[in-house]
């Protein structure tokens, strides 16, 4: 298995926000992390990428390639992030700087990890892999110049351009436009097919259905389901899930 995660418990102060968190995720899969606003999703994404906030108190084990993540210090988790597991937001614009061209953004990216010989190059073959298909002219332009699918594309080529083993995407869909939806989760089917492993966040269960290969339903910080695609659909056991599905 790529990343184990074991008896993950999360407080932020005094409040219990994910309870005895277990699942696993392999190479080659999409794992889907379905639940309402609030259960925990995006908290169980910024556990494994070691970015939770001052005042959290985290227990349990996350296994990547069976080395404990939890307890590495800031230096070695810098060592990881981006390189081995990266991250994409909802929020495209939030993310990229907007002083700063995109080429640079996706360079800076590798540079952190690889020094700058042969960047340029990388960066390219990153926002071609994306889906730009003008990816000289996108490698010159601001943030503004691009929509919210392209910026998205850029977000995506920058998780890429390191080559990592997993990608972790909080509802990378759910701020765009109905109509590219589709074409951005198509593209992380793709990744997925290339080998890599993909954790995608969502509380739409019409993404679920898109591309998850597996499933896991949180409520509350709890896993109350957890199934393959097929079952999930076909043999929904919990309530919860049966009403989420209801609303699809
Ligand atoms: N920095 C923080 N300090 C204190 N509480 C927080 C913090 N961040 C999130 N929470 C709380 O933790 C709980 C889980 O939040 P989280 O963002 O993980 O849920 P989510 O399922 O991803 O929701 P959403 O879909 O709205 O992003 C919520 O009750 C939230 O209010």
């Amino acid at each position: 298995m790529l990343l184990e995660v074991n008896k993950l418990n999360l407080w932020y102060g005094n409040r219990h926000i994910l309870k005895d968190i277990s699942f696993s995720v392999d190479s080659g899969e999409i794992l889907c992390i379905v639940g309402e606003s609030g259960s925990g999703k995006s908290s169980i994404l910024l556990s494994i990428m070691g970015l939770l906030p001052k005042g959290s108190r985290i227990e349990g084990s996350i296994k990547f390639k069976g080395e404990e993540l939890l307890g590495l210090s800031e230096d070695q988790y810098r060592k990881i992030r981006g390189r081995h597991i990266s991250i994409v937001f909802q929020e495209p614009s939030a993310y990229l700087d907007p002083l700063f061209k995109i080429g640079t953004q996706v360079e800076e990216a590798y540079i952190a990890h690889f020094g700058k010989s042969g960047a340029k190059e990388k960066a390219l073959q990153a926002l071609k892999d994306a889906g730009i298909k003008n990816a000289e002219t996108v490698y010159r332009m601001y943030p503004h110049h691009l929509s919210g699918g392209m910026k998205q594309r850029v977000c995506i080529a920058i998780a890429t351009v390191c080559d990592p083993d997993l990608i972790l995407a909080d509802e990378p869909t759910t701020a765009l436009d109905v109509s590219i939806q589709g074409k951005i989760l198509s593209l992380f089917k793709h990744i997925r097919d290339k080998g890599k492993a993909i954790i995608l966040v969502t509380h739409d269960f019409g993404v679920v259905a898109e591309v998850a290969d597996r499933v896991l339903v949180l409520k509350d910080g709890c896993i109350v389901e957890q199934k393959d695609v097929y079952s999930i659909f076909d043999h929904p056991e919990h309530p919860y899930t049966k009403e989420l599905l209801s609303s699809l």
